[in-house]
């Protein structure tokens, strides 16, 4: 392994159910993600981004293959070694923000910490920061419904990365924003990947993985093409056309 490496994934498959019903979600996916790296993860539905990110974050082992994050292997941790793992080291960001209504921002970027064994005032402090970072000082007593979608999504990138946590799991986090919503928040999580994060990022829009070091494109479960993006002025000019 290299020392930037942050994740691998060697020949994952991941199948669903047995027998006839069974279906093959991921099928010998190869994928690594370095610190400074962020990766688009492309396919039509179904074709298994999910599935890879869930797999990924140690939510769902694999049928066959490894993982392994920060130098872990998963499959030989016990389920509670992988759970502290993807607290101290993974973030995950969704469409929907998953961000806890009765709790105001700066106590959802705190949560992470605070399950972790951090006291609450000690968890304060990093939370401020991550707040900082994606330029929301002084809205850290808001509660979710007094934030628009944009600044509740970086509330949750916010949450992501706080502690110094350091793979970055995003499932279409745009995908719930207007367009220039979402480039600002793309432009957020492109600043904590370059301040040494590192990050997947699953979206349908080819603008948006434009903002990636690397393309990956799923069809039915399997790596079928990579690229490096495009430039984004040449995406932007073929939109005006
Ligand atoms: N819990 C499950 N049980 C059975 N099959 C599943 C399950 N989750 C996903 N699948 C199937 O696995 C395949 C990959 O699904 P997955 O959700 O990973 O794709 P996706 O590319 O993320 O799709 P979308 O873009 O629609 O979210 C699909 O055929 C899906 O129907």
């Amino acid at each position: 392994m290299n020392g930037d490496e942050l994740l691998r994934l060697d020949g994952v498959s991941v199948q669903y159910g047995r027998g006839e019903t069974s279906v093959t979600a991921l099928s010998g996916v190869d994928l690594t993600v370095s610190r400074g790296e962020l990766v688009a993860v492309m396919g039509a539905s179904g074709s298994g981004k999910s599935t890879l990110l869930t797999v990924a974050g140690g939510l769902r082992q694999p049928t066959s293959g490894e993982v392994v994050v920060e130098g872990h292997w998963l499959s030989q941790l016990s389920p509670r070694q992988v759970a502290t793992l993807r607290r101290r080291s993974l973030g995950f960001v969704f469409q929907d923000f998953n961000l806890i209504p009765s709790l105001t921002a700066l106590e959802n970027v705190s949560l992470p910490l605070e399950l972790d064994g951090f006291p609450s005032r000690r968890a304060r402090r990093p939370a401020l920061d991550a707040l900082a970072v994606v330029e929301l000082q002084g809205k850290g007593d808001r509660y979710p419904a007094d934030l628009s979608g944009g600044q509740q999504q970086r509330v949750a990138i916010a949450r992501a990365v706080v502690g110094g946590r350091s793979l970055i799991l995003a499932d279409e986090p745009t995908g719930a924003l207007d367009s220039s919503t979402g480039e600002i928040v793309l432009r957020m999580l492109r600043g904590r990947v370059d301040a040494g994060a590192g990050g997947i990022l699953v979206t349908h829009d080819a603008r948006h993985a434009a903002w990636a070091d690397r393309i990956v494109f799923l069809r039915d479960g399997r790596i079928v093409d990579q690229s490096e993006p495009a430039p984004i002025a040449t995406l932007f000019e073929g939109a005006d056309r």
